[in-house]
């Protein structure tokens, strides 16, 4: 399809400057198709596939029709999730970065509904929020919607999923009859085209959906394994492709706890998101996963729906998602925005059935891959780190290692003796942990089993009930970001980690300090 240059959009030079700054040079399809429409005046219901620029296709037409001067509500766009409506939120932010007299606010459940109504009172012309909060914002009178101009509903087959149908409605009704309606929405159910004949005028249909659902540079493997290999598995995919940043899916809440836990107990910086997760602590981890401090996010569908984070080169579907539909989100966090990705769906057993649905749904095909050897994936990581070594030799002032290194050489070690013996360092406990691995592929030892390691930190500590290791490592400094939940009891805080790696959190947070503290460690109440 030809697209458009936003040059040659009939838009404000503002706005031209800011998408300019964005890194944007041509419109997307559907940003082709729908921008003008928008900006005509025109209802229209778009559907287009994962990542290909939805948000700005309303964001854009937003910012433009706004009154700058007046300061009342006159945009309101409804996501499904909070994340999501924090996430639009910021991209609008930065399409308006020179338009200063327009403010944009997300409201959503679990942050204080008074900094909301503040924010709210001081005027906002653009407010993006979930439909429960928005609600709530209407009873109290703290949102009002009489000069509405535009409402859209992102992700408006997923709100309906969620339940959100009544919410929607009662806001919808609740807003000016004449106000232009947008919809984004991956498919088009009954239900949905119900809402557009409800609440639409003479909607446009827009549609930019190519024969397959998912985007071709997103390469779609699956794996065949038995339910307990699955970890194992997984970290042996992670240390091959050493992904920056990836993203697991799992299909229950409790899974995605696990399956942190274990990760993290094996030293991956991972952390999890689900909706039973407190609103504070989900931003805490969405946060560190787009710094990449948390390398690996470990999700449930509605957790990860329409979220954008650059460079996820890898998407997992460590369970294979209940519902077609499913999938194809859950890849689509990869390979946004033209970028490359790879999706890999762990299969077993009979699963085998749900992926032929999944590729008759998406007609792509899913390639079969063997998974790696322990060998192949020591093989990876010694280049990887021998890959680190080129670069620090090539970058680095190495002179007082050097003059360290010639002592040995002076002792008649060979320069060669001295790298193996570093890189087998280096490499950590790789032959140990390769027969590990092994074990662990035909036994699945599992992870109930806990050991506590109580922290003398003191009461000025900063570390709070609920924080996790990972999170300790970050604020205090004890490196081996190792697993579990702490909480603090008294002056003593205590990690709760697997049995397994007791010994390993042991051994590396023994003669550390937090903040210039010396810390003590004991290994106590073996569960
Ligand atoms: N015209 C463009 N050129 C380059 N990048 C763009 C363009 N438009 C949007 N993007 C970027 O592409 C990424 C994906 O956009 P967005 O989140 O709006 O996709 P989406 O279609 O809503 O996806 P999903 O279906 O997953 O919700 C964002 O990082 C956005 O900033
Ligand atoms: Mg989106």
């Amino acid at each position: 399809m030809k697209t458009v240059q936003f040059d040659n959009l009939q838009i404000s030079s503002k706005l031209k400057r800011a998408i300019k700054d964005m890194g944007f040079e041509e419109a997307t399809p559907i940003q082709t198709k729908s921008i003008p429409q928008i900006l005509e005046g025109k209802d229209i219901v778009g559907q287009a596939q994962t990542g290909t620029g939805k948000t700005a296709s309303f964001g854009i037409p937003i910012l433009e029709m706004i009154d700058a001067n007046n300061k009342n509500i006159q945009a309101l766009v409804l996501c499904p999730t909070r994340e999501l409506a924090i996430q639009v939120a910021e991209e609008i932010k930065r399409l308006a970065k020179y338009m200063k007299k327009i403010k944009i606010l997300p409201i959503y459940g679990g942050q204080p509904i008074n900094r909301q109504i503040h924010a709210l009172k001081r005027g906002v012309q653009i407010v993006i929020g979930t439909p429960g909060r928005v609600m709530d914002h209407m009873r109290r009178k703290t949102l009002k919607m009489t000069n509405l101009r535009l409402a859209v509903l992102d992700e408006a087959d997923e709100m309906l999923n969620m339940g959100f149908r009544e919410d929607i409605e009662t806001i919808l009704k609740a807003t000016p009859k004449d106000r232009q309606t947008i919809l984004f929405s991956a498919t088009m159910p009954k239900a949905i085209l119900q809402i557009a004949k409800t609440y639409q005028n003479k909607p446009e249909f827009i549609k930019v959906v190519h024969k397959n659902l998912t985007v071709p540079s997103i390469e779609q493997y699956y794996f065949e394994m038995k339910q307990r290999n699955k970890f194992e598995v997984l970290t042996r995919l992670i240390d091959i492709h050493n992904p920056k940043l990836s993203l697991v899916f799992c299909n229950t809440k409790k899974q995605v706890d696990e399956l942190v836990l274990r990760l993290q107990g094996r030293g991956y910086f991972a952390d999890g998101l689900h909706g039973d997760m407190k609103q504070r602590q989900r931003d805490r981890v969405m946060n560190s996963f787009r710094m990449g401090n948390t390398e690996i996010l470990v999700a449930t569908d509605v957790a990860a729906r329409g979220i954008d984070v650059d460079d996820i080169e890898i998407v997992f579907n460590y369970d294979v998602p209940q519902d077609e539909e499913y999938y194809v989100h859950r890849i689509g966090r990869t390979g946004r925005a033209g970028r490359t990705g790879k999706a890999f769906t762990f299969v077993v057993g009979k699963e085998i059935y749900k992926l032929k649905n999944i590729q008759k749904y998406t007609k792509t095909k899913i390639k079969r891959e063997r998974i790696p050897s322990i060998r192949e994936v020591e093989e990876s990581k010694a280049s990887i780190i021998l890959d680190k070594i080129i670069h620090i030799i090539e970058n680095e002032n190495l002179s007082n290692e050097i003059s360290n290194i010639e002592k040995l050489l002076d002792d008649d070690y060979t320069a060669i003796d001295i790298a193996a013996a570093l890189l087998k360092m280096t490499m950590g406990k790789g032959q140990e942990k390769s027969e590990d691995n092994k074990l662990q592929l035909d036994d699945n030892k599992v992870e109930s089993d806990m050991v506590r390691l109580f922290i003398n930190v003191g009461k000025k500590k900063k570390i709070r009930p609920g924080d996790v290791v990972g999170a300790i490592s970050d604020n205090a400094e004890i490196p081996g970001n190792l697993i579990g939940s702490i909480d603090i009891h008294d002056k003593y805080t205590f990690v709760e980690v697997p049995k397994e790696y007791g010994k390993q959190v042991l051994n590396s947070m023994k003669n550390n300090t937090i903040k210039g503290q010396k810390v003590n460690i004991e290994l106590a109440n073996r569960k």
